[in-house]
């Protein structure tokens, strides 16, 4: 039985029905984190929304005052026309006041964090997809990845950038006006609140919608990306075989399903602008009409209509902004949908809580230790560490589908072994299960004696360096390329480029060790990036060293240099080494031959010759240069 979960669909099919509440709720914890700005900007809000309530209400005073109604307060009363007019001039510039210097501030507030959350969930995605298993990556195409990371992140962002979270604020804003307005006439605000209620409705009807049609937009431009990525990446291999017009073909078709999605979410946004601007007129000429007829029936004063025809304006107004932002807003709840999918993506491959052993503090203590111990060590002695052993591995990348059977061998420390077998036999797998980028389906894989999964990775991965055909550069400076972030010394970096053969060739580069290397080493030689990538392991020191094809890249004169490189840094080391060409490895102490994940042969070379097997008859093949 497999110990790995069924595959799982990629995240955008695994879309779950979450409504907005609860998508919006995966927010509070990234608020929480700069919890005083999150109280001031909505404290603040009480204020600006009781001075926007408060304007219409000063209108109708003056009007009231100008006309001698009833229903002046009592502080104007027994004021002279001028009088009760400054002062309600007076409060209504307060009102401008408090709304103009808190607005603007509010605004800043809630702009920052959103920023600070935006900037949290960047990094934790980033966190998160660097530690998930080699398994996501081969279901999720990279373009799909960076859609979530920047685009998606990016829609989140805009949410607060562009003040589209300003919508709290108005609707504070309408529950305050709702407040005011039946304090003063119930009716005409009863009926306002009927015209209100229907349009919500509508208006969430149109928002699902939208969402929806959003959601597949953001998936065909995830495809689009990955489209992008993919040719870039392959860019030789599209020019090299003539495949511009074709690729361009299968973009321009993704293009136009991206197209298609945009214009059905651009009708739903289009349709909400619509219905409020011409729901808002409604409300007024209901105002005027309920209005007129209370009037002529003096139930009225004109002083209260005037405030009920800016009530009415006001009310519309925060569900007209709702309508402006209503794309970034949505966009908002679709970015936190699909970022979500990634953050809920299972972290297969995970360190034990409590690590039992250390394989570092088996004998010597800490790692700084054993890096002094194998440097002081006596070069012609066995070494005590390095033991792999496989206990009947069995391994299948999907289902019962098994691509390593039944491996059970031990190599010892210090010992040379060559993978060797046909392509797909299983050779890559092997180390990719040594590395515990997989885990076996069945047994166990133990290194001096303890089961790779009660070691932390970082420990394990540091114990061991692996170095690919192809070597993979970061931007940035030779030196950084070699040290990867770690903290080595001047004269470790030129030890190490000297015991790899690789500092004449740094020496003369422009700037020597400080040269900056283009993103992917695009701007030098894959031999002269092989040569970096053995200085980057041999600074490392690692008691295992795995070469996978490692050499297969190099022409003869940088292979002679490296060979010179290898012998050097295989001294006392445990060494898989997996080869194509059965010439480069007839060296080692052992050869196992794999054939279909299974382990058929194993001996040093001259023994397998003599028995005749399948790697006699490899090898001779490749003698005859077939
Ligand atoms: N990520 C993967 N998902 C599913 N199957 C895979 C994956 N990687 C490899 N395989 C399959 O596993 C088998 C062993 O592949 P592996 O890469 O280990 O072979 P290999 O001996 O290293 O081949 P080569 O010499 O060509 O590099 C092959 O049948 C291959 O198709």
């Amino acid at each position: 039985m497999s110990i790995y979960p069924k595959p799982k669909k990629a995240p955008e099919n695994n879309r779950q029905n979450s409504n907005d509440w609860r998508l919006f709720l995966r927010l509070l914890p990234y608020a929480r984190r700069s919890g005083k700005l999150l109280a001031l900007s909505m404290f603040l809000l009480v204020p600006i929304g009781v001075a926007n309530s408060v304007q219409p209400l000063l209108i109708g005073q003056a009007v009231s005052l100008i006309r001698q109604e009833p229903g002046v307060y009592e502080f104007l009363k027994n004021r002279s026309l001028i009088e009760g007019l400054n002062i309600i001039q007076g409060l209504f510039l307060v009102t401008i006041i408090i709304k103009l210097a808190l607005t603007g501030y509010q605004g800043y507030l809630v702009q920052k964090l959103g920023q600070r959350i935006t900037a949290a969930i960047r990094v934790d995605l980033f966190h998160h997809v660097t530690s998930l298993a080699v398994n996501f990556f081969e279901r999720t195409p990279i373009g799909k990845l960076i859609t979530r990371l920047i685009n998606d992140v990016e829609s989140l962002g805009d949410v607060f950038a562009t003040g589209a979270v300003g919508i709290f604020s108005d609707l504070f804003s309408m529950l305050v006006i709702i407040g005011f307005m039946f304090s003063i006439q119930w009716q005409i605000a009863l009926l306002l609140i009927s015209v209100l209620l229907p349009i919500a409705w509508l208006i969430i009807y149109f928002q699902k919608q939208y969402r929806k049609a959003n959601y597949k937009s953001r998936e065909e431009l995830s495809r689009i990306n990955s489209q992008l990525q993919e040719n870039i990446v392959g860019i030789d291999v599209v020019q090299l075989f003539r495949r511009e017009n074709f690729n361009s073909e299968l973009f321009r078709n993704t293009n136009k399903k991206y197209i298609k999605e945009l214009d059905t979410s651009i009708w739903y946004d289009s349709a909400v602008s619509a219905t409020l601007e011409w729901v808002g007129l409604i409300a007024i000429a209901g105002v005027l009409w309920a209005g007129g007829l209370l009037l002529l029936e003096d139930n009225l004063t004109f002083g209260i209509l005037s405030a009920f025809v800016l009530y009415a304006q006001r009310l519309f107004i925060p569900l007209q902004n709702f309508a402006e932002k209503f794309t970034t807003i949505q966009s908002g709840f679709t970015a936190i949908e699909r970022v979500n999918g990634v953050l809920d993506e299972p972290i297969e491959i995970r360190d034990k809580a409590n690590p039992r052993f250390s394989i570092l503090d088996n004998k010597f203590g800490y790692i700084d230790e054993i890096i002094n111990g194998l440097e002081t060590q006596n070069f012609t002695q066995t070494p005590e560490l390095g033991e792999i052993k496989f206990e009947n591995v069995w391994f299948a990348y999907k289902d019962d589908d098994y691509v390593i059977k039944d491996l059970d061998f031990t190599i010892h420390p210090g010992e040379k072994i060559a993978l060797v077998g046909p392509t797909g036999a299983g050779k890559s797998s092997v180390i990719r299960l040594l590395c515990r980028l997989y885990e076996p389906t069945q047994g166990r894989i133990l290194i001096d004696g303890v089961d790779i999964r009660e070691i932390a990775q970082a420990e394990l991965r540091r114990y061991m360096a692996v170095i690919l055909q192809e070597a993979f550069l970061f931007a940035g400076d030779v030196k950084s390329n070699i040290t990867l972030g770690d903290s080595y010394s001047w004269e470790e970096i030129e030890q190490a480029a000297e015991k790899t053969n690789v500092a004449d060739f740094i020496n003369q580069l422009p700037q020597g060790y400080d040269t900056e290397l283009r993103a992917r080493g695009t701007n030098i030689s894959s031999g002269q990036k092989q040569l970096l990538a053995f200085a980057r392991a041999a600074i490392r020191n690692p008691q295992i060293l795995i070469l996978d094809e490692a050499t297969a890249n190099l022409d003869v004169g940088t292979e002679a240099l490296v060979q010179q490189a290898l012998n050097q840094l295989l001294t006392r080391r445990t060494a898989i080494i997996i080869a194509h060409r059965l010439s480069t490895i007839r060296n080692v102490d052992r050869i196992f031959v794999l054939k279909r994940g299974e382990l058929i042969e194993q001996g040093s070379h001259e023994q397998l010759i003599a028995e005749g097997g399948f790697y006699s008859t490899l090898h001779n093949l490749q003698m005859l240069g077939i």
